[in-house]
């Protein structure tokens, strides 16, 4: 086995407060150097806010408090000339929607020379350049010729590889995709996650990728943190969560996806709704809808601790393991140690 890798960003009892509601509750999490991390859980469970709490890109009336060290170096709290410094160039983050990032009034090229000029300061032939040759990488065909149009003259799933391109643009060390496929059709959506297995395979930067898609995610990603109402409740590997989730909750989110193997009526939906932050029951927040919850889990919160097996878990009442039987059935393809 490898030395492990150094850490990239460490984010330490990261809280987010809203007009005095807390949406975040502390949240720790390490990405190292060109690890690919995802990020799940039901909407609104705060996978967004982590991110943006962390580049310093929440509105004013965010309150945040806690770590985010980028190699090293502190950012809460940070003036905004160090935090524009790493957003775009060391970190650089794509959404569900490329019409957040593309200007529909400017030719995609001088979108694209732009972004070059800001975070490396290229300019003229050397600037198109690069831009052909990242307009080429995210898989644009006929580059040179289609330099010149407006975003409107490209489909969803280009727009999608030309926020990509701008967001390479500052070669960063880590890129955050929040939802990138969510809004693309199942063929598309497989092309624009093997396009960034290929550029984490270029570049070597690392990837924290936000979905609600655990397939997507178990094809992109080396570990998964599931979050649940402002709190990382269990971290691992994808091939652990996947072969054995031991939170309830974990649980509860593999049963509710259809398995291509499985039969229709074993689909179980998660009972109840997401608690709403202004009244989060007390305990551990899942406890009212958790099937194995006992008294304990009503009054104490657990706290995410490290497993033997390398995984984090916030469970009193953890899912039994699994046998390698079950395990097998679970993993997807390829993801079998
Ligand atoms: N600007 C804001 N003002 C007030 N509350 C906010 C703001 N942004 C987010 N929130 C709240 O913070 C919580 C976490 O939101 P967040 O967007 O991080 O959820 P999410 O897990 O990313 O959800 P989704 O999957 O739907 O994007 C939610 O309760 C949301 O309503």
């Amino acid at each position: 086995m490898g030395a492990a890798k150094p850490d990239l960003v460490a984010l330490r009892d990261l809280k987010v407060a809203f007009d005095g509601v807390q949406v975040l509750h502390g949240i720790d999490l390490n990405v190292a150097k060109g690890e690919a991390v995802g990020l799940v859980g039901e909407s609104g469970c705060g996978k967004s806010v982590t991110w943006l709490a962390a580049l310093g890109l929440l509105p004013g009336k965010a309150a945040v408090t806690g770590s985010v060290r980028i190699d090293g170096r502190e950012l809460c709290g940070a003036r905004r000339t160090a935090l524009e410094e790493v957003r775009g160039g060391r970190i650089a983050m794509i959404f569900q929607d490329p019409s957040s990032s593309l200007n529909p009034v400017l030719r995609i090229g001088r979108q694209i020379v732009e972004a070059l000029y800001i975070h490396r300061g290229l300019r003229g032939d050397a600037a198109r350049v690069e831009a052909l040759r990242l307009m080429d990488m995210v898989g644009i065909p006929d580059a040179a010729r289609r330099f010149d149009l407006y975003p409107h003259e490209f489909s969803g799933g280009q727009c999608q590889r030309l926020m990509i391109a701008m967001a390479l643009a500052g070669e960063p060390d880590l890129l955050i995709a929040d939802e990138p496929t969510t809004a693309l059709d199942a063929t598309i959506q497989a092309q624009i996650l093997d396009l960034l297995n290929t550029l984490r395979a270029e570049t070597g930067m690392a990837l924290v990728f936000i979905s609600h898609d655990l397939g997507a995610v178990s094809q992109v990603c080396d570990r998964v943190c599931v979050m649940y109402a402002g709190r990382i409740v269990e971290e691992g590997s994808v091939a652990q969560l996947f072969s054995e989730p031991r939170h309830p909750y974990t649980r509860g989110l593999f049963d509710a996806i259809p398995r291509i193997d499985g039969p229709r009526d074993r689909l179980i939906p998660i009972p109840g709704t997401v608690p709403n932050p202004k009244h989060l029951p007390a305990g551990c927040s899942f406890s009212p809808r958790c099937p194995r919850a006992v008294d304990a889990c009503g009054s104490d919160y657990p706290h995410l601790e490290p497993q033997g097996d390398g995984r984090r878990l916030a469970c009193m009442r953890p899912v039994p393991a699994v046998t390698r039987g079950d395990a097998e059935r679970r993993v997807p393809e390829g993801l079998m140690s």
